[in-house]
């Protein structure tokens, strides 16, 4: 095991960085309590139960941390989607494409919140491991994303810490297996949500969400590829033009927030305040596979809905959704699909900050303290407050439905 050397160090904010800068100067001057030296490993807590958090507390600090994380996660991302080659990318176990943007964006996000928040435990639960980049065959792929991170940190210039080695970036790809729960804090990080959308070249995102107590308390929502503009399903074509894409950030209590991922002013947003199902219009996934489009086609017709959906990937979906883009985000998995806390944490709470709700399909809120699933019944609706009744009325008559035996 490699072992920590724990050096205070002062790290020095480079004026010439490329991330955002009201990131930058918000993050000067920062001390960090270890340095990269040959190997590095991992501030990693002995027991959730040791974190210390408090329902008051303020999250300023790690908010700071996790939008710079995010948006370094995205330079990474939108250098790999320019190039992207067919070594870049793998097949997991479970069949789903992961590519080197996903790892190093896993890397970049874990790295960029323990150099942060260097005194604070650490505990992530994230999407990707280490298990197939540590196969003899995966040598030239883990090499190609240790030089991604290693370019990304040089280029933007903000940590003076020797190159990453290869073993280096497996230790932190693995800093992500913690199992969350209802104690203490986790974080919770979809390092690109949208895989498929990213292969596209359409949507995705880079998802990262704080659990205290079980409770997402803050969320950053990074879309490369979603314009500043509404997306709604009268300006489509917004979706085509090039962006330099929206953060999306919300606080427990605190509003949600977007600026463009090259550093315009915030703009505090709001869920459309439409009451009249007729003139919303809806989000689902553009994979048929993660969404049935038939239920959610028969739940709009039920609400009298006019307008065709709007399908895109990943949770830019919630992010849209809190600008009042759209109204209803309908999400309803194959019988037996589970989902996992980081495809919705992050997209979670920037919506309720922004006056909208999520549940499940018998109404109940999402619920986060359980581990790496979420649990509930049978699908995930996201709205307005005003809009919820009718469409949770509008779902569940389209499940009964859907339930009957066909005559
Ligand atoms: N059969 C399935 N049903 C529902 N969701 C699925 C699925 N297969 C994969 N997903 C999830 O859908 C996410 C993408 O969401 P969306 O459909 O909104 O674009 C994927 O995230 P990743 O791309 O991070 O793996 C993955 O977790
Ligand atoms: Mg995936
Ligand atoms: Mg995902
Ligand atoms: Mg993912």
């Amino acid at each position: 095991m490699a072992s920590i050397t724990a050096v205070a160090r002062l790290v020095h904010i480079n004026p010439s960085s490329k991330l955002n800068p009201s990131l930058v100067s918000a993050t000067k001057p920062l001390f960090t309590f270890f340095s990269l030296k040959s190997s590095y490993s991992p501030i990693v807590s002995s027991s959730a139960a040791s974190l210390t958090s408090s329902r008051a507390m303020s999250y300023d600090k790690q908010l700071i941390a996790a939008k710079k994380a995010a948006s370094l996660a995205s330079l990474l991302c939108q250098n790999v989607q320019k190039g992207l080659l067919q070594s870049d990318v793998q097949s997991k176990s479970d069949k789903s494409p992961v590519t080197v943007a996903d790892y190093g964006s896993q890397v970049l996000v874990s790295f960029v919140l323990q150099q942060e928040l260097p005194s604070q435990a650490f505990s992530l639960v994230a999407e990707e491991d280490s298990g197939d980049l540590r196969k003899e065959d995966s040598q030239e792929t883990l090499q190609r994303i240790t030089k991604l991170v290693n370019d990304t940190i040089a280029s933007d210039g903000s940590y003076k810490v020797s190159p990453l080695s290869e073993s280096d970036v497996l230790t932190i790809i693995d800093c992500g297996t913690s199992e969350g729960g209802s104690n203490g804090q986790h974080w919770v990080l979809d390092p690109i949500d949208g895989t498929k959308g990213f292969l596209r070249g359409d949507q995705y995102a880079i998802a990262l969400g704080l659990l205290d107590e079980g409770k997402v308390v803050l969320g950053v929502l990074a879309c490369p590829n979603l314009p500043l503009e509404s997306i709604n399903n009268k300006n489509q074509n917004a979706l085509t033009k090039s962006s330099s894409g929206c953060l999306f950030y919300a606080q427990l209590s605190c509003g949600t927030y977007m600026e463009s991922l090259s550093g315009s002013p915030p703009v505090k947003v709001h869920v459309s305040d439409t009451e009249n199902p007729e003139e919303a219009s809806f989000f689902e996934s553009y994979e048929a596979a993660h969404s049935s489009h038939s239920l959610s086609g028969s739940i709009a017709n039920k609400l009298g809905v006019k307008a065709p959906p709007v399908r895109i990937d990943s949770q830019a979906k919630y992010g849209a959704l809190s600008r009042g883009d759209g109204a209803i985000y309908l999400r309803f998995p194959n019988k037996g699909y589970r989902e996992k806390i980081w495809d919705h944490a992050a997209g979670y709470i920037v919506v309720a900050e922004a006056g909208g709700v999520a549940s499940d399909a018998s109404g109940k809120p999402l619920d986060f303290s359980k581990g790496r699933y979420l649990d509930l019944d049978t699908g995930i609706i996201v709205t307005n407050r005003k809009l919820m009744p009718a469409v949770l009325k509008a779902v569940q008559d389209s499940l009964k439905e859907q339930a009957l035996p066909s005559l």
